[in-house]
């Protein structure tokens, strides 16, 4: 479940880049976020991630209020919610699998159990074979799915994702597209940021929409 009361967010003393957000999205459900480019999403995301704190409001999170959590719970949050952000912030000085493990090295997982599961994550993104690559030697759908595999290794109950299709081919995208289908279906809650009206059309079972920090459609409304 995520919850947002009243919610508003500047970075800084700027303008509000949200404001007065309200909406509540329940488990399992499969929702885009789309709006122009600068109209809030991927702060959205981020303050979903905790990666950005709110300004003013309210913000629950898997069951757990975020906008007050102190920085020693943090950990919980980066285990309920995987974060694929634009950048995927992938790590060019290790091969693939090693990006993947990073996340259970940090959970304090056994070696070998976190080495198991770091190579189911990549054979369900159909990355099986390309464990020893350096991400630099992957194409961007590659590189995108292994940065989904990092997302989903501690097998998190929500998975965020900023324009996870942006740059990439049709087809790269329908793989990326299916690859959240699939985790959706097993009851991952799946919020992703998009200008992409066609992709929207193709997935979306819900779609809130954004422009200059407020939706544009009545809260909480399934359109
Ligand atoms: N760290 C930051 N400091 C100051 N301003 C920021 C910061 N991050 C984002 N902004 C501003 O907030 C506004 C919304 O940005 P955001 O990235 O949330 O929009 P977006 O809808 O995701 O856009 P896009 O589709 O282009 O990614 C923009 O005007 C941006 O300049």
């Amino acid at each position: 479940m995520i919850e947002f009361q009243h919610v508003f967010k500047s970075y800084g003393r700027g303008r509000n880049i949200l404001a007065d957000i309200n909406f509540r999205i329940e488990p399992g459900e499969f929702v885009f976020v789309s709006g122009p480019s600068g109209a809030g999403k991927s702060t959205l995301l981020k303050l979903i991630g905790g990666l950005e704190p709110p300004s003013r409001g309210t913000v629950h999170v898997n069951g757990h209020r975020i906008d007050k959590m102190p920085a020693r719970a943090r950990p919980y949050l980066r285990r309920a919610v995987g974060v694929i952000l634009q950048d995927t912030h992938l790590l060019y000085d290790r091969n693939a699998i090693n990006n993947v493990l990073l996340p259970l090295a940090v959970a304090g997982l056994e070696t070998r159990l976190a080495g198991t599961r770091a190579r189911a994550a990549m054979e369900k993104v159909g990355l099986s074979g390309k464990e020893d690559l350096n991400p630099v030697e992957m194409s961007g759908g590659e590189q995108q799915r292994l940065a989904i595999a990092r997302a989903i290794v501690n097998r998190p109950a929500i998975l965020i994702a900023d324009e996870p299709t942006a740059n990439l081919d049709q087809e790269s995208a329908r793989r990326i597209m299916e690859v959240f289908r699939d985790f959706n279906r097993v009851g991952v809650t799946t919020l992703i940021a998009s200008h992409d009206g066609a992709l929207m059309a193709a997935y979306a079972s819900r779609t809130l929409r954004i422009d200059a920090g407020r939706f544009t459609d009545i809260p909480g409304v399934k359109s």
